[in-house]
């Protein structure tokens, strides 16, 4: 069976369960900041959606809340069949996440990170497939050096390693290429691949228009915490696709 017909089983699922991701009129608060401001997202499985939009747009802290790592204020945000209010728990262990920001600890191994994310999610044999991605993610030579020396896009390709190593059934990377080369950019693309082919829903936040057009079937425009638009990744191609994008983000 080939990654592409696990796809088409995966997205044939989606329309029986519902599962992915279903994000109906988000809000969130902060003080008197409106970051998100009724944001509705679906991502099937099989699927990888982009989130693209300018700085404060509301990608990360929507993002945050399909984590479970901040609270909806209003909205319904249901993640791999679980509402992220009723069922915290069982959501955010449907969830692999790779922040835009820190979640490393200094003074820990990459192997030793691993280990960690094994134990807070009740993984076994999960050290095979470990260092293989530490391998394609050329870490495997610093697997065990603590990640205090590690450089920006070290810490970045190590936060994919980890937000993939259980196979979530729903991926969120924030800001995944940011500072990262090239082989490290390829070893993103083939994480998000083989989480699409398992069945996967992915959500990749960035601000390479062309990286999510490569990597995404379709892209989503946030401005000033609101969905301006959601559109097949073709369209945002090349040239033209830089004026329709520069045009939604000016409005
Ligand atoms: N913890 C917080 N406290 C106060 N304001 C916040 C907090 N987190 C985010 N905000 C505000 O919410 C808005 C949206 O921020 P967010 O980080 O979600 O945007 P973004 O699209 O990810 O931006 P960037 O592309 O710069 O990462 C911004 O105005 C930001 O200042």
């Amino acid at each position: 069976m080939t990654g592409r017909d696990l796809h088409l089983i995966g997205a044939a699922a989606t329309e029986e369960t519902g599962l992915g991701i279903e994000v109906t009129g988000l809000r969130v608060r902060f003080g008197s900041v409106e970051a998100v401001a009724g944001v509705d997202l679906r991502v099937e499985q099989g699927q990888s959606l982009g989130l693209l939009g300018r700085n404060g747009a509301g990608k990360s802290t929507t993002m945050r809340v399909l984590a479970g790592v901040v609270p909806p204020a209003a909205g319904s945000v249901v993640v791999g069949g679980h509402d992220v209010r009723a069922h915290p728990l069982e959501a955010k262990r449907a969830v692999g996440y790779c922040p835009d920001v820190g979640g490393l600890v200094p003074r820990a191994t990459p192997w030793e990170h691993l280990q960690l994310t094994a134990r807070l999610r009740d993984l076994t044999g999960w050290e095979d497939r470990g260092r293989e991605l530490l391998e394609r993610f050329d870490l495997g030579d610093v697997a065990h050096r603590v990640t205090a020396g590690f450089s920006h896009g070290m810490a970045r390709r190590l936060s994919v390693v980890l937000a993939a190593l259980h196979e979530p059934a729903v991926l969120l990377l924030d800001e995944p290429f940011d500072g990262v080369d090239p082989v490290g950019v390829e070893a993103t693309f083939e994480v998000i691949e083989d989480a699409r082919a398992r069945g996967a829903a992915v959500l990749v936040s960035t601000h390479l228009r062309d990286l999510a057009v490569d990597v995404c079937s379709e892209v989503a425009v946030l401005r000033g915490g609101a969905r301006m638009a959601t559109i097949p990744s073709g369209f945002m191609a090349g040239d033209d696709g830089a004026r329709a994008y520069r045009a939604l983000l000016a409005g």
